[in-house]
């Protein structure tokens, strides 16, 4: 392309805008950039009194909205991009900082803000480059901007103002307007790049590919290691809704998206990141009509799911990742003397394992050896700290054998556990005991505890002199008891409780080191056995798996085992207030017996009937999210 080399240097690459702005993809789709869109779920939450300046306000958000996305699609999809594209864009006006209105009244206040006077429109941006060729962890090369317009508006009378309002231009665009639609007739003067206002600087994003690939200046280039990305929490902490230098007061910047009622919520956000998860095919600057076949790569990828997940179970069941641990590497001889296996079979399996980034290859002298990856090493050997083996195990024996019969599922309503396993079980913890069976008793109590235990392993974690309650068969009950704080009070219970969830959730400390409470180890039948006094309870994947029957019996008998101030912690994978996503609820629904996957707002609401408020809710993007109660 003439115009614009840079652009078609590009082609090629899997480039992902981590937005949802319809503007940001229209801009980039007509100079004929071929890309995916992902929008971000990154909360636009970070505190504005940390930054200096609003453009580095803007900057941040975009590099997190960014970055999220890139880490989302390394993890969930399997797959990393070559580049990501984050942007956000603000208004400010008098020092304050004006993003999406929440509401009418919102778009009121910034409007009339704005009415008669020159304001700034920053647009941040923010460009990573993936790098995962030396085959360790994914490195993030960023480079960031941003540009600044100033926009004048004329004075508004009231009755435009709420004229403009009511058009519900307003609701989801930075400052309360859209300069290129009715928003137009505002504006007085435009001092800079118009695209910049609209939510895209295109001009300083094509200088910057030009500097990025004629080539990169070493200096503009910050290369970032993956374990030294800051982890910037997106859970809204009460912190952040009181702080705020550049917040406005008045203003509702900083509130729960759940809680606004114009903007676009995080539910929003993430809902829409489902059907626009593909590959765009560019109208391309030869005419808005004409498209261009992509390569799918989304619907490649599902294609190969399957298979990629049997390459983890298969190497998890012959121990593969146990034996990998070697700091030396083994051949694959040697590997398959020891699984034992076919040398063939061994060598397609670690190439595979290889081509997934669970394993590494290099070669030493003739021959070639392969050894963990470093999160293999963590997360796949079976005696690690923080080993999934259990529950890849119980995907693989159990999970796996029941979606072979999906068609059926789906037909008949049912589980397909008669199909699957010859007998009929209504209950999860029930089938995992069946495919056990086999065993002995002492392998068969292990397995259903280490199946259980490794899926709630986000919430806790085994350590010397640390115990687990366990209910029926599997670790899903934890009951901490406070020994060395006999009882906490109401607040600081809840407060603990969850902070401690969210150190555990983040997998970054080895876990109980962190927990101040003793737990101790209880095995019995929850519905029909006395639950111990504690002063914390933990149901971690129980509800969503229970009839409605059940939840009540279960619910009851924990409202009275507690007393005020108690807390109970439910540890689920919840689903957005649409069904829409994520993904792991809707896709475990489909092997579901009786119980049925809810939102957050939907547990608050259930265990209020049962006497217990919500205090927190914590979506963690791991395995479980969380919602914590306390007994009023
Ligand atoms: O004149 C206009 N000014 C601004 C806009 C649009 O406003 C939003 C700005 O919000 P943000 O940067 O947070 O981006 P989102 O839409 O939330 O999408 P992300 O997923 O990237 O967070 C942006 O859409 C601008 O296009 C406008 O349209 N006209």
């Amino acid at each position: 392309m003439v115009l614009n080399p840079v652009i078609s240097k590009l082609g090629g690459k899997l480039v992902v805008l981590a937005s949802a702005s319809p503007r940001r993809r229209e801009i980039l789709t007509n100079v004929g950039l071929r890309f995916e869109v992902v929008p971000s779920w990154f909360k636009e939450t970070l505190d504005k009194s940390l930054f200096k300046a609003p453009y580095e306000y803007a900057v941040e958000t975009a590099k997190q909205k960014a970055l999220e996305v890139a880490r989302r699609m390394q993890f969930k999809h399997l797959k990393t991009p070559d580049i990501v594209i984050g942007a956000d864009t603000v208004v400010t006006v008098d020092g304050c900082i004006l993003e999406k209105p929440v509401d009418k009244q919102d778009a009121y206040r910034m409007l009339s803000r704005l009415s008669g006077k020159e304001h700034s429109v920053y647009t941040g941006v923010v460009i990573i480059h993936c790098n995962s060729e030396s085959g360790e962890e994914v490195e993030y090369d960023i480079v960031d901007f941003y540009e600044e317009t100033k926009v004048r508006f004329a004075e508004l009378s009231e009755e435009m103002l709420w004229e403009y309002i009511h058009s519900g231009e307003p609701m989801d665009k930075a400052g309360g307007y859209g300069i290129q639609a009715l928003g137009g007739m505002l504006v007085e003067y435009v001092h800079g790049d118009f695209l910049n206002v609209v939510g895209f600087p295109l001009n300083h994003f094509c200088k910057t590919l030009g500097e990025i690939y004629n080539p990169p200046s070493k200096n503009e280039v910050k290369r970032v290691k993956y374990d030294s990305i800051p982890s910037v929490e997106t859970f809204e902490s009460p912190g952040d809704l009181e702080n705020g230098l550049l917040a406005c007061e008045g203003e509702r910047e900083a509130e729960e998206p759940d809680q606004k009622d114009g903007g676009k919520s995080e539910n929003e956000s993430r809902s829409s990141a489902s059907p626009q998860w593909g590959s765009v095919a560019p109208t391309g600057a030869q005419g808005q009509t004409g498209w261009k076949p992509v390569f799918p790569h989304r619907i490649a990828n599902l294609l190969d799911g399957f298979k990629a997940s049997k390459v983890l179970f298969a190497a998890s069941k012959l121990k593969v990742f146990d034996l990998l641990s070697h700091p030396e590497g083994l051949r694959v001889a040697e590997v398959a003397e020891k699984i034992p296996a076919s040398v063939v079979g061994t060598e397609r399996l670690l190439d595979a394992a290889v081509s997934l980034g669970l394993l590494e290859k290099s070669r030493q002298g003739d021959s070639v050896v392969f050894k963990n990856t470093e999160e293999a090493s963590r997360y796949l050997v079976s005696t690690s700290e923080y080993s999934l083996h259990g529950y890849i195990m119980h995907c693989n024996d159990h999970v796996w054998p029941l979606f072979g019969h999906l068609e059926h599922a789906i037909r008949e309503g049912t589980s397909q556990n008669e199909r699957a396993f010859g007998k009929k079980s209504d209950r999860l913890f029930e089938r995992v005991a069946d495919i056990t069976n086999l065993l002995s008793k002492q392998q068969r109590k292990g397995r259903c505890s280490k199946a259980m235990w490794s899926i709630c392993s986000t919430l806790c974690s085994t350590q010397e002199g640390t115990l687990i309650a366990r209910f029926r068969a599997a670790c899903t009950v934890i009951v901490p008891s406070c020994k060395r704080k006999p009882r906490l009070s109401r607040c600081n219970s809840a407060r603990n409780a969850m902070q401690t969830f969210e150190k555990i959730s983040q997998r970054k400390k080895p876990y109980m080191s962190q927990v101040d409470f003793d737990v101790n180890v209880i095995t019995g039948d929850f519905f029909k056995d006395d639950l111990p006094k504690a002063d914390l309870y933990i149901l971690a994947r129980i509800l969503h798996d229970l009839p409605e029957e059940k939840i009540h019996i279960l619910l009851s008998k924990l409202s009275k085992m507690c007393t005020p101030g108690c807390g109970l912690l439910v540890a689920e994978i919840f689903l957005d207030e649409e069904r829409k996503v994520p993904c792991r609820a809707l896709l475990q629904a489909l092997g579901m017996c009786e119980g049925s996957q809810r939102s957050a707002p939907d547990y608050s609401q259930l265990l209020k009937t049962y006497g217990f408020t919500e205090v927190h809710v914590k979506h963690t993007g791991n395995f479980l999210d969380a919602i914590l109660c306390v007994k009023q």
